[in-house]
């Protein structure tokens, strides 16, 4: 191998260096000799913070400025939540490695509750996630759902000054930042599904340059790979974008692929919801399948609101 050093492209957030920081540690640990650093750099996705994501472009938005560096020579590879990666990649572009998921549930915090069905009639609930609204419109249709966008520290601090009485985050990025405690209670599958890739760590790099991708491929976890794969194909299948609320949870046993998957819509709290089971080497069929099962409860009409 004659690679020196590998540049690891990074969003600035404390989540984000967190993960590009765990990356570099694996890197350095499976290479040793090899120099691994961090380029940091803005993207319009975190600039942009006064708009619902949905609204301002999606999910490419926090990959773009580093799959930029990466085509100009300044990175080797960047580092993803897989929750914010387009179910198609940029042309070019490839995952050469998925690291093992963390916990993907939801958490509920909250100063003064314990859980969801603890909250008052009527209570503020914040969350720009179109998954996390339709969710919680099923289970209580009397909450007020209000916007809430940011990194995680801003979200717990708009919290904590009052705005909400609970917010949802992702379990995987509060125990990340050490904020386990912050966890108030779990919401967890078959009820509640998080979205395609959550918790779940990917290192993107670009396809034509297999010495990057081969010292990468060492951190890919085999499992987390086979489930989302099922999950992001079946994004894929109902349309890809993080503009509608689709939640997916893939598990993998030695019997096979099991994936749930839903649609919802936020305006009524209605949930579509599909489920199948696959061999292992059929994850992106089973995705599709589930995908279709749920064209065929409506979707299609849901998902062009
Ligand atoms: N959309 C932001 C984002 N992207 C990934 C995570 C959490 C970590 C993960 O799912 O791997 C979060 C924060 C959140 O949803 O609370």
């Amino acid at each position: 191998m004659t690679l020196a050093v590998l540049r690891i492209a990074t969003r600035k957030s404390a989540l984000a260096l967190w993960q590009a920081e765990h990356v570099a540690g694996l890197l350095r640990a499976a290479h040793p000799g090899l120099r691994v650093e961090l380029v940091p750099l803005s993207t319009r996705g975190d600039e942009v913070l006064d708009q619902p994501l949905a609204t301002i472009g999606g999910k490419g938005l926090f990959l773009k400025e580093l799959e930029v560096a990466m085509l100009e020579g300044r990175a080797d590879l960047a580092v993803h939540s897989l929750k914010d990666v387009p179910a198609e990649l940029e042309p070019g572009f490839t995952l050469p490695a998925i690291l093992p998921r963390a916990d993907a549930a939801d958490a509920f915090v909250s100063n003064d509750y314990a859980n969801l069905a603890a909250l008052p009639h009527g209570a503020r609930v914040g969350t720009s996630s179109l998954r996390r609204q339709a969710l919680l419109r099923a289970v209580r249709p009397d909450l007020e759902l209000l916007d809430l966008r940011g990194n995680v520290g801003t979200r717990l601090q708009k919290l904590d000054a009052g705005h909400y009485e609970a917010i949802l985050l992702a379990c995987a990025g509060l125990e990340r930042l050490g904020l386990h405690d912050r966890i108030r209670s779990r919401l967890t599958a078959p009820d509640w599904l998080p979205a395609p890739g959550q918790a779940a760590i990917a290192i993107e790099a670009r396809a034509d340059l297999p010495v990057v991708l081969d010292a990468l491929a060492v951190l890919d976890d085999a499992d987390t790979r086979l489930a989302v794969t099922a999950e992001r194909a079946m994004n894929h299948a109902l349309g890809g974008s993080c503009t509608v609320p689709v939640g997916a949870w893939c598990t993998v046993t030695e019997r096979g692929l099991h994936l749930r998957g839903m649609v919802g819509e936020v305006s009524s709290g209605r949930l579509l919801v599909a489920e199948a089971t696959g061999h292992g080497d059929e994850a992106v069929k089973l995705g599709n399948s589930v995908a279709e099962a749920l064209f065929g409860q409506g979707a299609a009409k849901l998902l062009h609101h």
